[in-house]
């Protein structure tokens, strides 16, 4: 009951908001005529059901005018019903999809606000696959709270109008047991209840481990398209170590997983649809045999008969709400941990800095990036890189070395305000454009144009600026190619990458250019001209670079090293002025 609630209380707290959202008339007009529908469909089973008895009644008596009246009523009902069911279905696949196109639209939000689906990774916490969370858990949810939630009060109200008739059906037929009759006031109704406490309470013993089955089953299958994308992203490295046996190994290990446990699904889903199947047969003969005694006896009619089944059968079967829906409900339950889940991790991803000790970022009036008591640390809190009291100024040329895994990309994640694991503050002045360049710049998949000018909305600069970005770093051939679509990161060389990379750097003109080994994969001489571009094209610019190669010290005005000092890093110690090139702007 306890988890019943808990569950019922997380569906509310995912369900409820898009009820108060900025699409609430619409959503909510939308349910109101669904439930109006649903209400009416059952109104319109309770007019059979009366319905039925006149009809058997007027078979018995060989009554023509009646029985012809009645054939006109049910082709009455029977309109009215297909034109509500049909309608009920349209609209309610409208409303599900503006509410899991409104609830998309809020999980990307969250997922995509700040940098917390790069924490998320960080924490590796619970949201395992935010991919398949956000497609089709969301689907799922927004699918199966309608189907459950109409299919309950459907059962609820059936109850209700078939209990009145049934109870009425009981005293009209009393239990003949042994050839006397005994007066139970309304027992059909209680007949049927026992009934559907029974099959309840058997159903939830056989099919309880269904929910967790269920959950397992979507995450396995999560994995293994996970690890097929991984597999189609890095296909090139894979064919070139020849790793196609050891994918297939390591895949047909993952699909192993969601075999496995489809077994274990499939044999619960067997004995829970033996247990069901039967339950459900056993209804169909199971009021005849309640009220046989007394149609035999001649105490009712046939058509009496024919109702108090029909009733009886729809108070059993919406008593069995639960019976029937038991696989439903189980999968349901599985989504709903899957996005309270996903819920949970994006928020404590997203609080991280305000939970834990985090590095603080400020925006201040100054006109340079300081870095106040920073140490930053790896995300299981071992400290990393600390720098006491560091400063860099605006404009000038600042080239980080130290050792490989020194922290010097852990250090420009900390001044980009996406790394929190750390204490003290990096101060940022207010309007200041930062950009980092990684080693390995990402371009969205589609038009090189868009891909070039990301983040920018496609269309910020034009054909000619992209142009002559691309003619400047040295990418003749692709200036002519920027309506192209394609996977640029699969289609281009590093080196390709790279500069164009350095192409954004030039539309965007930021005030503060990092560059983390981003020109790593060039050779020397094309380094040092697109080192001169930057300085010829973004003079004001302050230019923090990471790299290894010694050729680069002449395109920077100070070297800052990463030095060793007991476990960690300091930044700062070991300066030695560089040489700057006469061509850099100092
Ligand atoms: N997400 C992470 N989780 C755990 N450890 C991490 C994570 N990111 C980085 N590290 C660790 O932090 C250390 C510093 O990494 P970082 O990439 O900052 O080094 P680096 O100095 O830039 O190295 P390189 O010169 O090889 O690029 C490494 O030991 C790395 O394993």
């Amino acid at each position: 009951m306890k988890n019943i609630s808990a569950t019922l209380a997380i569906v509310w707290r995912i369900a409820a908001p898009y009820f108060r959202s900025e699409d609430k008339w619409a959503g909510r007009g939308l349910l109101a005529a669904v439930v109006a529908m649903e209400l009416a469909l059952v109104a319109i089973d309770v007019l059979v059901n009366q319905w039925q008895n006149r009809f058997y009644s007027a078979l018995q008596t060989s009554d023509w005018d009646n029985f012809v009246r009645e054939i006109w009523i049910f082709i009455a009902l029977a309109f009215t019903y297909i034109a509500l069911a049909v309608y009920k279905l349209y609209l309610n696949q409208w409303l599900q999809i503006r509410w899991r196109q409104w609830l998309t639209r809020h999980y990307l939000g969250e997922w995509l606000g700040g940098a917390t689906h790069y924490r998320m990774q960080l924490k590796g916490d619970a949201a395992d696959n935010p991919d398949q969370r956000i497609t089709e858990d969301v689907k799922n949810f927004v699918e199966q709270t309608l189907t459950i939630g109409l299919g309950l009060l459907s059962s609820i109200v059936t109850l209700f109008s078939f209990v009145i008739i049934l109870w009425g059906l009981s005293n009209a037929a009393p239990l003949r047991l042994f050839g006397t009759d005994l007066m139970i006031p309304g027992y059909l109704c209680w007949g049927a209840l026992i009934y559907a406490i029974f099959g309840t309470a058997l159903t939830h013993w056989i099919g309880a481990p269904l929910v967790n089955l269920n959950f397992e089953q979507q995450r396995y299958e999560a994995d293994f398209r996970f690890n097929l994308v991984r597999v189609r992203e890095n296909s090139e490295q894979i064919a070139l170590l020849r790793g196609e046996g050891a994918e297939r190994a390591r895949l047909l290990d993952r699909f192993g997983f969601v075999i496995a446990n489809w077994y274990g699904i499939m044999s619960r889903t067997k004995r829970l649809t033996a247990f069901t199947a039967s339950y459900q047969q056993a209804a169909v003969i199971f009021p005849y045999v309640l009220v046989a005694p007394a149609f035999f006896a001649k105490k009712i009619q046939l058509g009496d008969m024919m109702q108090t089944a029909s009733a009886f059968s729809s108070v059993q079967g919406a008593l069995s709400f639960f019976v029937t829906a038991y696989r439903s409900l189980a999968e349901w339950r599985s989504i709903v941990a899957r996005l309270d889940g996903f819920e949970m991790s994006v928020e404590s991803a997203a609080n991280l800095p305000a939970r834990e000790p985090a590095i603080a970022l400020e925006v201040a009036g100054g006109r340079h990036i300081d870095l106040e008591q920073l140490c930053v640390n790896l995300p299981n809190g071992t400290p990393l890189v600390a720098a006491k009291a560091f400063t860099i100024q605006s404009p000038e040329r600042v080239l980080v070395t130290g050792p490989s895994g020194s922290g010097k990309s852990t250090l420009f994640r900390a001044i980009a305000g996406i790394w929190p694991f750390g204490t003290g503050t990096v101060v940022i002045p207010a309007k200041a454009k930062l950009m980092m360049l990684p080693q390995r710049p990402y371009f969205p998949v589609g038009v090189l144009r868009d891909a070039v000018v990301y983040p920018a909305a496609p269309g910020a600069f034009s054909a000619a600026q992209v142009h002559d970005a691309l003619i400047a770093v040295g990418l003749p051939d692709l200036a002519g190619r920027l309506d192209e679509d394609g996977h640029w990161n699969r289609m281009l060389s590093l080196g390709e990458q790279q500069r164009l990379g350095l192409a954004r750097a030039l539309l965007h003109a930021p005030d503060y250019l990092f560059l983390d080994e981003a020109t790593a994969s060039l050779d020397e001489p094309s380094e040092a001209r697109l080192y001169r571009l930057l300085a010829e094209k973004l003079p004001q610019a302050t230019i923090v670079s990471i790299g290894h190669r010694s050729t680069l010290d002449a395109f920077h005005t100070r070297k800052v090293a990463l030095v060793k000092d007991g476990a960690i890093h300091v930044v700062g110690r070991g300066r030695e002025p560089v040489e700057a090139e006469p061509t850099v702007a100092p």
